[in-house]
């Protein structure tokens, strides 16, 4: 069966009818990475958007049990080359159009994603909208016109209780924006003990769980949309050591007075390169992002800049000089992608201790 995929731009491409019928409209971005199609589809910061995946052929290791990186998904559809029906991996369970119509995520294969992508580089990314064969353009253009973007997609994603997953080691409270679970999975293969809290728990309440250090997760949309993470980040800065990743990084550049801007197509892909300024190494890196921190803004704050992307120089890294904070732009955790970057959780932890042992000196000499 025919289906079409309109850009708001009036671009009409026609393809073949992949995963689910509920037939949604998104903001459309491109992922260049050549594997990891299950995690891009499970990881939440796509909330609300439609994916173009430039790798020609997906779905050909199938789906699997282990790489998920969210339950539910909250993709809005998916775009591909073609689609492979007949997997081969001896961990596939299911092929990706079982998934997507299983979990309600409409797609189109069979169109140029090449032409897409360099549409979308060249103009920036847009909204988009699929449509049966018998739909007319103009209508569903008219529709996606008035359409905004959603503002709650934060809201929509992040976990509506705390909840424990316990571990011996230090305790980390982890706050979900929108979280990939391979975040989580990084704290407790290191013995943590995780307190996973909405997005909207508050400093006072993070600091009443007593916690070791704080982690700022990803997720999706504009970091601007949630002004109370800002302001729940300003209330921990100085008081526990924190991380932040990817909306984590952009929440906190914001808290300590840096701008945040949107870019024009984003980085979404699994070999993005990211130069340290202090050692001068590059990491290949996994990214998901379509905003970033504004350089010029850095300046004004106390924030340095620790990492820049190699291919528009944009900022990739920060760290507080005074206090036990920084953040990345990109994801240690990778799921899709390389894990060149992981230690950044080793380097987190012994802050965190570092900080610990300084606050039982502070907490001793005060005793006596
Ligand atoms: N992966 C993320 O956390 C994405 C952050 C933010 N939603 C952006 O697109 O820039």
């Amino acid at each position: 069966m025919k289906r079409q995929l309109i850009l708001e731009d009036g671009t009409v491409f026609i393809g073949e009818a992949l995963g689910s019928d509920n037939l949604t409209s998104g903001e459309v971005v491109f992922n260049t990475g050549m594997t990891g199609y299950q995690e891009i589809l499970s990881d939440p910061s796509y909330c609300g958007q439609i994916v173009t995946l430039t790798y020609p052929l997906i779905g050909n290791y199938g789906i699997n049990r282990e790489d998920f990186e969210t339950i539910n998904p909250f993709v809005s559809g998916l775009v591909v080359k073609e689609a492979c029906s007949h997997p081969s991996n001896f961990r596939s369970e299911d092929t990706l159009d079982a998934y997507l119509r299983g979990r309600d995520i409409p797609a189109i294969s069979g169109i140029d994603t090449r032409m897409l992508t360099k549409k979308i580089r060249q103009f920036g990314t847009m909204k988009g909208a699929f449509a049966s064969i018998d739909q007319s353009p103009d209508d569903v253009l008219a529709r996606l016109r008035n359409e905004d973007f959603p503002t709650d997609q934060v809201q929509r994603v992040s976990t509506i209780k705390p909840y424990v997953v316990p571990g011996r080691g230090e305790r980390i409270v982890l706050v979900d924006y929108g979280m990939k679970h391979g975040i989580l999975r990084e704290f407790t293969k290191r013995n943590c003990h995780v307190t996973v809290v909405p997005y909207s728990t508050t400093a006072e309440e993070i600091l009443k769980l007593k916690p070791d250090g704080v982690m700022l997760s990803n997720g999706p949309g504009d970091p601007k949309d949630v002004p109370e993470a800002v302001e729940m980040v300003q209330g921990l800065i100085g008081k526990l050591p924190l991380f932040g990743i990817c909306l984590g990084h952009q929440l906190f550049a914001l808290a300590c007075g840096a701008d945040t801007v949107k870019m024009k197509f984003g980085h979404r892909g699994s070999n993005h390169p990211v130069k340290d300024i202090a050692t001068g190494r590059v990491y290949m890196t996994s990214q998901n992002h379509g905003y970033a921190v504004e350089e010029a803004s850095v300046k004004a704050t106390d924030l340095q800049i620790s990492q820049y992307a190699l291919n528009d120089g944009s900022v990739e890294g920060l760290y507080h000089p005074k206090y036990a904070a920084f953040s990345v732009q990109y994801h240690p955790e990778s799921a899709p992608g390389p894990e060149d970057s992981n230690g950044l959780f080793d380097e987190f932890l012994s802050i965190v201790k570092r900080e610990k042992r300084r606050e039982r000196v502070v907490c001793q000499s005060v005793q006596i």
